[in-house]
């Protein structure tokens, strides 16, 4: 079983409100670099992030592109979930990132952990999860320095939705589903023991309409957990970054940083 502590001490995980998302923007490129040094200054020599689609695949592909001096040669970089089309249907997060951040920076080919779309999504999932354990050789699950997550208004994060099985699963470190709730149906995702093992997990969330969702994500409330409120990293840090309208509904302490701060 991949199993790993679900449990987190809630004064590790850190909230982090900026006044707008052209605020938030360069603040996460700031994580994702410092990060990126430490990782290929450690023993790994290499850093290894996770992506997410939505919003984020514009934000990161902007703020990462307008840096000067990037260098992503010892990046390896993976996909929290895929969604089962051709690359180049505009529903495919890998086609979104090659388009607007992949192929403007130096990420080697052979650092980009793309699923093959054109299997059946069964073996698609498989077939990407023997990818993965060959980029982290001699790790049951993977262990990403950084994973890069969206929420959605349903609560839902990578491929993992609300009172769904793939919840519970316990064995695998790549899942795939053909009944997403949100289209397209056939996906791939990352599973929750690979999402918590992570040594940082950051959460990027923005706008008003995710005021409510939020709310009950960070403060609790009736019913069973969301998935988003199940990503708590066994050790790694845990960070949601979000802009005030996303903030809006929150009553628990959260860190404004001042313009420029490293996280
Ligand atoms: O595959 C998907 O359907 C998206 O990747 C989705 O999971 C997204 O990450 C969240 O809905 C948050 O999206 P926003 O950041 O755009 O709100």
């Amino acid at each position: 079983m991949l199993t790993l502590s679900n449990k987190k001490d809630m004064s590790s995980r850190r909230v982090l409100v900026f006044p707008s998302a052209a605020e938030l923007g360069p603040a996460l490129a700031r994580l994702v670099t410092a990060r990126a040094d430490q990782a290929c200054g450690s023993a790994r020599g290499r850093f290894s992030i996770g992506v997410s689609g939505g919003s984020l695949v514009g934000m990161l592909s902007k703020e990462l592109t307008a840096l000067p001096n990037l260098d992503c040669s010892r990046w390896v970089v993976g996909f929290c979930d895929e969604r089962v089309v051709p690359f180049s249907d505009p529903e495919s997060t890998y086609g979104l990132y090659k388009d607007q951040l992949l192929s403007k920076v130096n990420i080697p080919e052979s650092g980009v952990l793309a699923i093959n779309p054109t299997l059946p999504v069964q073996e698609c999932a498989e077939d990407y999860a023997r990818k993965l354990s060959e980029s982290f050789p001699g790790e049951a699950i993977p262990v990403f320095d950084l994973l890069l997550l969206g929420m959605g208004p349903d609560g839902h994060t990578c491929s993992l939705f609300p009172d769904h099985p793939l919840l519970e699963e316990s064995q695998k470190t790549v899942a795939p589903i053909s009944d997403s709730p949100k289209p397209p149906p056939q996906r791939v995702t990352l599973t929750l023991p690979v999402v918590n093992a992570a040594r940082c997990v950051a959460f990027v969330s923005t706008g008003g309409s995710k005021a409510s969702v939020l709310k009950r994500v960070l403060e609790g409330g009736e019913g069973p957990l969301l998935p988003a409120a199940r990503v708590t990293p066994s050790k790694g840090e845990l960070l949601w970054l979000l802009d005030e309208p996303a903030a809006a509904s929150l009553t628990l302490q959260v860190e404004r940083p001042a313009s420029g701060a490293h996280l």
